[in-house]
Parts: C-alpha cells; sequence; structure tokens
C-alpha cells in the first residue's frame, strides 16, 4: 500500500476563533474526504477547545479526529527532512519555524508550500492566487493560495456531504424544533423570527435590540456566550451566561452556549437570518440557505469598508444576475438593497442608521432572499472547493 500524501499546517491565532476555525475545518476535511495524513500546528489551544472540545490544552500532541494536533510553542527546535511532510501550508502568512524550513530545503523531493490567504472579494486576488514567491536562500519556492468568490481564486472551504446534510435539517421540522429545544428556545421562541448575533463587540447591538423591542412581530435574538456582553447585560439587566434569557417587548434575548462547529452550522442552518462575522463564520452562514448580514473585522483606516463592499457589489450582482428577465426584477431590487443597507448601517458604514426601518424593510425580504440564497450557492459551487482546490494545486507541482 502505498504512503499517505502528508501535509502540516501551521496556524497562529491571531484573535478569536477564525484561525483555528478555517485551519481545523480544513484539516479534518483534508483527513477526511482525501484521506491525507494532516498535522496541524496550533499555538493556542484554549481557543482550539472553545470550537472543539476533544481538545485537550494539556497536551503538546494529541489525535483528534484522524488529524495529528501539535501544541506550537516556539519556533525553535531540530528538524530533519524526514520530518517534513509533501505539503507545507501556513495560514495567514504564519512564520514557519526556521528549523522545519531549512529541513523544507535539504528533503530531496521539495514540499510544496503555501501560504494560504485571506479570504477577500476584491478583484485583484484573481492577479494574486498562485503567485509563486522564491526563497531568498533556500532552493524554495512558495506559493500565494486565496480563498475567494470566483473560478480565478481556490474557492471556500465547503465539505463534500454540508449541503445534503443541512438540506435534510432543514426539511425536518423535528430536528430544527429538537435542536433549537436543546439549547433551551420556548415554543415561543421557535415561533419568533430567530436571529442568530456573532458580531464584534463595536457593532451598533444596543440600537438594533431597541428597534427589535420595539418592532412589529417577535423576534428571538440568540447570542453566543462571550458575544456582545455589555449590550446583553444592559438588555438582560442580569449576567449574560449560558441560558440567560429574558423577553422585553418583541424582543428575547437568549445567551448560547459556545457551541462545538458542526453544532454551530445546524444553529445558521435554524435561523430565519444570521449575523455573522470575520471569515469562517461568514462563509459558513453562505452554506446555510439564510439570509445574512456581515460584521467584517474591522482593520486600520477603514480598509474593511472597501472589502464589505467589494463582497456586496459580487454577492448582489450575482442575485440581481439570476432574477433578470422575471417580472419580479425590481422587486428583487429592494430585498438585495434592504440586505445591503442594513449589513453597511451594521458596519457604520452608513451614519445615523434608521435601526427600526432598516429592520423592518429586511425582515419584509428574508423570504425572498432567502429563496434566492441558492443562486448565489450555485455561483459558487462552479468554483470547487477549497481543500480539493489546494490539493489539485500541490498535485500539479508534484
Ligand atoms: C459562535 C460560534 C462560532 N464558532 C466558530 C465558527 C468559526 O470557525 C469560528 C469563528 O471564526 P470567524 O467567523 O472567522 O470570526 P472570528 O472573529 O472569531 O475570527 C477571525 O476573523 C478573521 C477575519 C481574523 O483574521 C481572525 O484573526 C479572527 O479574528 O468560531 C463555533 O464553532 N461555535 C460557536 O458557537
Amino acid at each position: 500500500m502505498s504512503q499517505p500524501i502528508t501535509l502540516a499546517l501551521f496556524c497562529k491565532v491571531v484573535d478569536n476563533y477564525g484561525d483555528i476555525g478555517i485551519c481545523w475545518r480544513l484539516a479534518r476535511q483534508l483527513v477526511r474526504e482525501h484521506g491525507i495524513a494532516v498535522t496541524l500546528w496550533v499555538d493556542d489551544l484554549d481557543s482550539f477547545a472553545r470550537i472543539c472540545p476533544q481538545v485537550d490544552p494539556l497536551l503538546a500532541v494529541q489525535q483528534v479526529a484522524g488529524v495529528s494536533v501539535y501544541h506550537w510553542r516556539d519556533q525553535e527546535g531540530t528538524y530533519y527532512p524526514e520530518d517534513v511532510a509533501d505539503i507545507v501550508i501556513e495560514f495567514f502568512a504564519v512564520d514557519i519555524p526556521p528549523g522545519y524550513v531549512t529541513a523544507m530545503a535539504q528533503r530531496q523531493a521539495k514540499p510544496v508550500w503555501l501560504n494560504l490567504e485571506g479570504l477577500t472579494a476584491e478583484e485583484w486576488v484573481e492577479g494574486c492566487h498562485m503567485l509563486p514567491s522564491m526563497h531568498p536562500r533556500l532552493p524554495l519556492t512558495k506559493h500565494f493560495f486565496f480563498p475567494g468568490f470566483t473560478g480565478k481564486t481556490g474557492g471556500l472551504l465547503r465539505e463534500a456531504d454540508l449541503l445534503d446534510e443541512r438540506d435534510q435539517f432543514q426539511r425536518d421540522p423535528a430536528a430544527l424544533s429538537a435542536f433549537l429545544g436543546g439549547l433551551g428556545l420556548s415554543a415561543a421562541e421557535q415561533a419568533a423570527c430567530k436571529v442568530s448575533l456573532f458580531c464584534y463587540p463595536h457593532a451598533p447591538v444596543a440600537s438594533l435590540f431597541d428597534a427589535w423591542r420595539q418592532g412589529g412581530a417577535p423576534v428571538a435574538c440568540l447570542v453566543p456566550d462571550g458575544v456582545a456582553k455589555d449590550e446583553v447585560r444592559a438588555f438582560l439587566g442580569t449576567e449574560p451566561v449560558r441560558g440567560a434569557v429574558c423577553t422585553r417587548g418583541m424582543l428575547t434575548v437568549r445567551v448560547l452556549p459556545f457551541v462545538p462547529q458542526a453544532e454551530y452550522d445546524r444553529l445558521l442552518w435554524a435561523c430565519d437570518v444570521n449575523i455573522v462575522r470575520g471569515e469562517d463564520s461568514f462563509v459558513r452562514a453562505q452554506w446555510a440557505n439564510r439570509p445574512f448580514a456581515w460584521h467584517i473585522y474591522p482593520q486600520d483606516e477603514n480598509l474593511h469598508h472597501k472589502k464589505l463592499r467589494a463582497f456586496l457589489l459580487r454577492y448582489g450582482a450575482a442575485q440581481l444576475g439570476a432574477q433578470a428577465g422575471t417580472q419580479s426584477g425590481a422587486q428583487s431590487d429592494n430585498h438585495a438593497e434592504a440586505l445591503e443597507r442594513f449589513t453597511l448601517a451594521f458596519n457604520g458604514v452608513e451614519q445615523n442608521a434608521d435601526w427600526p426601518a432598516l429592520w423592518q424593510n429586511l425582515s419584509g425580504s428574508l423570504d425572498q432572499l432567502a429563496c434566492r440564497s441558492a443562486n448565489w450557492q450555485n455561483a459558487l459551487l462552479a468554483n470547487g472547493d477549497l481543500a480539493a482546490n489546494v490539493l489539485a494545486f500541490a498535485r500539479s507541482m508534484r
């Protein structure tokens, strides 16, 4: 039997959960669907354990879901060519231990070396995807690999069975109700417009809560433990611990535990609209068949506003393109606009937002937006998935 392909993935947790969230998802998929022997080097096991409870933060080395997980504690150490994997991925341009890089150069068959970059809808990524970069001293070439929304990028992470699993779940009212009940939702909360809220601390959550509280229909806002803490505490009037819940006016706010990744997908599938952030939850929301608003990771000089607009442009165009020539074309514009305006305001691009009006418009468009999410998904499906695209590129290099 031939040896499996080996792959080492180096991840540093800069902040939050996206870095390890993306690396963990990719590592698992490479093992499960492609039979690759993956070693995941990660510097922060506490963050990792939050999205994957099987991880023991005290272990230097452990096997989780078929992935060898190494606690990456320092950059130094001696490595030998036989320690080096066939494919080496640095996530977000992290510095791989210098000794490991030296061993890469000493390996007879040089490894395929990729820098897996962050997701953006901006056009320039198409020109940079798969660009080579020669090592200044060693006989090694690294290639940039960009996830993205077009066929000229690496695509998005998507497990092979994801959409089938989602469809099955969304078509099964008993499964939906059991899932939401398991999170503690009452029948009234389950019947309300359910919104999952995963955002950064600067989001205008207090204004949105006000609009929901005074709105025309019940809203159940489900907030993972630790998110929008100040606003949730103010609304509840108590500490925002898991299971805490309070109803005021039309709004119920419920604090959920931070759940493992697979369960987080179910939460997105079960809600009527999702507010997501960063990169990984943003991508998962795109596979959820539900309208979503993206709270983008903030950058200096409002660079993220440009990224946000680039995405909204692409997303809106894909949806409207699919609607072109239909009688509902003009109406569709209104739905897309409702989502776009809500998203821009949520990200502070539009100041002095009229939240009751923004929510009223968006909530009136949810059904149409949900129907149209398939158009966007079909466009994404044509790009393949990131894990398979990484492997296809690596094979083309060998
Ligand atoms: C709310 C929730 C999230 N998750 C997971 C889903 C994702 O894998 C992960 C969250 O990651 P993200 O959505 O990317 O958001 P994020 O904000 O947590 O992470 C990142 O955003 C990037 C843009 C930055 O570069 C990173 O440095 C990082 O900040 O947590 C759970 O598993 N359970 C939960 O209950």
